[in-house]
């Protein structure tokens, strides 16, 4: 038994002595290294389905690695799910000299990974791979028709690195499959140049929560001037107020190096979870094009889903789930509510030696910024290597603008992984200052004095690595994944944290009797700290609201596409070609339209509200009652189209039908569309305040 103090739950958790025993020697004769027994308790945890919370640097990629391997033994197969590309294949290699001894495949998935090697990956012992690629890969398997074109991830066990980020962070926000239709080509050029004269609180108003932008009577007249005396709110012109109200959405709300980066001629979107640049994704139709239009590219045909999935719905498939990070019993109600998952904390190998200092809060944003500024410089003269933490790579890149040359600043700018690794490697060198978003370059050893420690004790001397957060993160879960950055394995470190009054995570999440106490001035240091707690607290809730609602939402789906895919399945191993093809197309073609359906029911549920209705309640009513006469539709389209059909090679083209040229896969954001949704979400944000101002 494993007797951790102070640990949740994870006194029930068992050692496997002989299974263990097993996997130790392979770790020793393959690395040339022990595990630590906080190693061989982790492992066992995670063998055992737990999440697992070991600080950074206490070495989770052996942890998952050996319960991987124990899982192997059993004849489990395993995915180790990386929070990147970069990480996925480091891990796979790393490890590879364990697995080897052992006897068992391991293999690694990245984006570049072609369809046969991923089809062989898969068959692995042990798999690592990014989450992303490992939805995509399913929701492509269910697009197939061939039974042999799948690539196959078996869902059995699944170990979760970074489990927070991907789970609570990312939980809401599903992988969507997308085709193009270019018969849909429609330019957001015009509507771009269109709304060129609108001014902000004359032609149109933006909400306190900046989720939604919406006209004025006076900007509706303008455009509709400018259009050429037309009637917005005629039938004919709805798509013409659509697309400028996506175009207002594009200037105002969707901002170039926080939301997305133009690079290589096009838009690179930024994960907001993780600052990061999402790989092949891109904005819900519209958003996306109108966002070229902004900058002046060239605007791509949007496209139609075909499919999506939540994070949730995917990793529910496990028939044994773990996970590990930094950073878990901040979320171990959730992951108990949305998963089954049960946490617990392995305490340091070594003693933790890592000073925190108290947030300093500032009224205004210059006067901390020159503090930060100060904080840097003086650090960095007397040689301490410096990592700072901000929220967007816009506020790296102009915090860094503002730093005198001579520091030789190095900025993390979410555009390569395995570049970032590089950099952030490099981070505890003496007098290092290095800047990056708050994920950038994680699941990268800092070691003081430089990747290979030849400047240890000068960097030692001077007090460790520093890590300064410039603004509190929307959850004090992040802001401690920062300052875990310092004092790894017992090193010494320092970690400090600043804010201001006018912070956006501040601003947006005050309640009226917080602005009147900001407004006052003179607030004492004590109740600043508490206001920005305050803050992050609101934040956390509106978070978890949200994430239950997307739950509820997508858990009507979730059993309807189970019901789609055993007969899509059955299909799929039908042996005339012709009836197969005819019937996966009217499948994945009915599938299509109920999504788009319910999306559209969706966006409009929160008016039921109104009256009266509990909106959940009545979106599964209505999604039961489309879904109702789901596989009749299909069957009738089935038999209409076999009957007209001849015994060409190809009946899909004599049909006149054809599936999308290509696809591709993004990351829906919460509300992206600032849409009736978005309204819905800043209602439960009023709600929120409005309890915390009366408590
Ligand atoms: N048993 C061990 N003996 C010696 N060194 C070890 C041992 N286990 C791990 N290490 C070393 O500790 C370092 C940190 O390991 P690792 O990167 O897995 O930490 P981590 O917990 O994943 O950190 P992060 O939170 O940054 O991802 C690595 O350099 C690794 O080689």
């Amino acid at each position: 038994m494993l007797g951790i103090p102070g640990s949740n739950s994870l006194g029930q958790v068992r050692l496997d002595e002989p299974l263990l025993a097993q996997v130790v020697d392979a770790v020793q004769r393959g690395l040339g290294y022990a595990p630590f027994d906080e190693q061989l308790r982790a492992a066992s945890a995670l063998h055992s389905g737990y999440a697992v919370e070991m600080d950074t640097g206490e070495g989770k990629t052996l942890a998952g690695a050996m319960a991987a391997a124990m899982l192997a033994l059993e004849g489990r197969h395993v995915h180790v799910l990386s929070a990147n590309d970069y990480l996925a294949r480091r891990d796979a290699e790393w490890m590879s000299a364990m697995f080897d001894r052992l006897g068992q495949r391991v293999s690694w998935i990245q984006q570049s990974t072609s369809p046969e090697e991923r089809r062989s990956a898969y068959r692995a012992d042990v798999v690592y791979v990014s989450f992303s690629e490992l939805g995509y890969d399913f929701l492509r398997d269910q697009h197939v028709e061939e039974m042999t074109d799948r690539v196959g991830p078996r869902f059995d066990v699944g170990i979760v690195d970074e489990a927070d980020a991907v789970m609570i962070d990312e939980g809401m926000t599903p992988l969507v499959l997308a085709g193009s239709d270019e018969a849909a080509v429609e330019s957001l050029v015009d509507a771009t140049a269109l709304i060129a004269p609108l001014q902000q609180d004359v032609h149109f108003e933006v909400d306190a929560d900046r989720a939604t932008v919406s006209l004025t009577d006076a900007g509706i007249d303008l455009i509709e001037n400018r259009a050429g005396g037309v009637n917005l709110f005629d039938a004919e012109h709805i798509g013409l107020l659509t697309r400028v109200n996506l175009a207002l959405h594009a200037r105002e709300l969707v901002q170039r190096d926080v939301d997305y980066l133009v690079a290589d001629d096009g838009i690179r979107l930024i994960n907001p979870a993780r600052g990061r640049v999402a790989q092949l994704q891109r904005w819900p139709d519209g958003l996306q094009a109108a966002v070229e239009a902004k900058e002046a590219l060239a605007v791509t045909p949007p496209g139609i889903i075909l499919d999506q999935i939540t994070v949730q719905d995917l990793l529910r498939r496990y028939q044994l789930l773990a996970g590990m990070s930094g950073t878990i019993l901040a979320v171990a109600d959730e992951l108990q509510e949305f998963y089954n998952l049960p946490s617990g904390r392995i305490g340091r190998h070594r003693p933790n030696r890592r000073l925190d200092l108290p947030r300093r809060v500032y009224a205004t944003g210059p006067d901390k910024h020159a503090a930060i500024t100060d904080e840097i410089a003086r650090r960095h003269a007397a040689g301490q290597p410096v990592l700072i933490g901000t929220q967007s790579v816009s506020e790296s890149e102009a915090l860094a603008a503002q730093l005198p040359a001579a520091l030789g600043v190095r900025v993390l700018n979410a555009r390569n992984d395995a570049e970032e690794a590089m950099i952030i490697a490099r981070a505890g060198e003496y007098g290092a200052v290095t800047i990056s978003t708050q994920m950038s370059g994680r699941g990268t050893d800092i070691r003081l004095g430089g990747a290979d420690e030849h400047d240890r004790e000068r960097v030692v001397a001077c007090g460790g690595l520093a890590v300064i957060g410039t603004t509190p993160y929307p959850s004090t879960r992040l802001d401690l994944q920062l300052r875990g950055r310092a004092g790894r394995q017992g090193d010494p470190g320092t970690t400090l944290s600043f804010a201001a009054f006018d912070d956006e995570l501040v601003q947006t999440n005050a309640t009226e009797g917080m602005r009147r106490r900001m407004a006052r001035g003179r607030v004492e240091e004590k109740a600043r700290e508490r206001l920005v707690r305050q803050a992050q607290t609101i934040a956390e809730s509106v978070r978890l609201d949200r994430h239950r609602s997307t739950w509820q939402y997508t858990r009507a789906l979730s059993r309807q596409r189970a019901k789609v895919l055993r007969v899509r399945d059955e299909a799929l191993a039908e042996p005339n070609r012709t009836r197969r093809l005819v019937t996966l197309f009217c499948l994945d073609e009915q599938w299509q339209g109920h999504l788009a359906r319910l999306a559209e029911i969706r966006d409009g549920i929160h008016l039921r509200r109104l009256a009266g209705q509990n909106p959940v309640d009545e979106f599964h009513r209505i999604a039961l009652r489309e879904f109702a006469s789901f596989f009749t539709s299909v069957d009738t389209a089935v038999r209409e189209r076999l009957q007209r059909v001849g015994d060409g090679s190809d009946p899909l083209a004599e049909l006149g039908l054809r599936r999308p040229s290509a696809t591709w896969t993004y990351m829906l954001r919460d509300d992206p569309l600032g849409d009736a949704a978005g309204r819905a979400a800043a209602e439960i944000h009023r709600r929120i305040r409005g309890v915390w101002d009366r408590a």
